[in-house]
């Protein structure tokens, strides 16, 4: 799976992933009102609004971008509803060529874990059938029960071409607080790199593995060490533009080759519609704000190669 990412990569040449992380609030209220009329102003009424914000969104911008990257909560909260609005999401943007990465950051004790990489890799055997659910291409896995926790979606990604992106070191202001630690001299972010490359070496497909890191944009001295650390562990890199990560920040995120990294903004791009910059758009042409914030993200990002 990391081949065809690495190939969207190269045809767009754009290392850029476009997260689908829609709250309610991000919606335009006609569009909201249109679907609350439809489907009732509840749940239901809420997963048509984030499909059909999603839909315009991926009608937009699935021609400049590799890779989208929706997160798995925004649709959670709204129940049945949501994970269905998820599901076509999913099914949507990979009849559009996407690589989908499922942010879901499961990770549990080995058989728990093993039925999620079923739910988000793989498919359940009933009396002898496959039955896949979600079927992300990838998916981001938290490693923090141990190897045994991590192997089930490693095993998925063997048996169904599939890939992971295994949290390492993340964006968010208190990520030091457990992973900045120091054991016996080294950050724990370093150790959990070592066994994500541990993780990966079985799933080589060529230079790169089908495991890959989360390392996010906030951190770029973090970022650039561990990309001379991880050589062939691709990464998910999150924290662009909402949380201030800038271009900047992922010059070290790179090969000479300018690959190795797929850089996420969500809020960037499908609430573009909202920020000052973007305002000539409006609320009507908020798909119109998303490309034209993805096209300024590709070329800051490209500017840095
Ligand atoms: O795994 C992730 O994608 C992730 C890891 C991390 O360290 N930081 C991080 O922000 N994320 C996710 O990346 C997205 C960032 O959204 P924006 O800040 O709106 O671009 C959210 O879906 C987060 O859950």
């Amino acid at each position: 799976m990391i081949s065809r990412l690495i190939e969207k990569i190269k045809e767009t040449k754009a290392p850029i992933c476009v997260g689908l992380d829609p709250m309610l609030s991000y919606i335009p209220e006609t569009l909201k009102e249109r679907a609350f009329a439809e489907k009732g102003a509840d749940p239901e009424g809420a997963a048509e609004a984030i499909w059909q914000f999603n839909r315009a969104l991926i009608d937009a911008v699935h021609d400049l971008i590799p890779a989208v990257k929706p997160q798995i909560a925004m649709y959670e909260q709204f129940g049945i509803p949501g994970l269905q609005a998820y599901e076509r999401t999913v099914r949507y943007c990979q009849a559009k060529g996407l690589v989908v990465i499922g942010d879901a950051k499961r990770g549990d004790i080995g058989s728990t874990s093993a039925a999620y990489a079923t739910a988000h890799l793989g498919a359940a055997e009933i009396c002898g059938k496959e039955y896949p659910a979600f079927q992300t291409d990838m998916v981001t896995v938290n490693p923090y029960l141990g190897s045994d926790g991590v192997q089930p979606f490693v095993d998925a990604c063997q048996r169904y071409d599939r890939g992971v992106f295994v949290l390492v070191k993340t964006s968010n202001p208190s990520s030091g607080e457990f992973q900045d630690r120091l054991i016996d001299g080294r950050p724990l972010y370093e150790w959990v790199a070592e066994k994500v490359m541990e993780w990966g070496s079985p799933c080589m497909e060529g230079e790169w593995s089908n495991v890959g890191a989360v390392v996010g944009a906030t951190y770029p001295e973090m970022l650039a060490r561990l990309r001379e650390l991880m050589p062939h562990t691709f990464f998910l890199v999150p924290g662009y533009g909402a949380q201030g990560g800038s271009a900047e920040d992922l010059r070290h995120a790179f090969g000479q080759d300018g690959l190795g990294a797929v850089v996420n903004s969500s809020r960037g791009i499908i609430a573009a519609w909202k920020q000052e910059k973007y305002v000539a758009f409006g609320a009507g042409d908020f798909a119109g704000a998303a490309r034209q914030a993805t096209l300024d993200m590709i070329a800051d990002i490209r500017s840095v190669l």
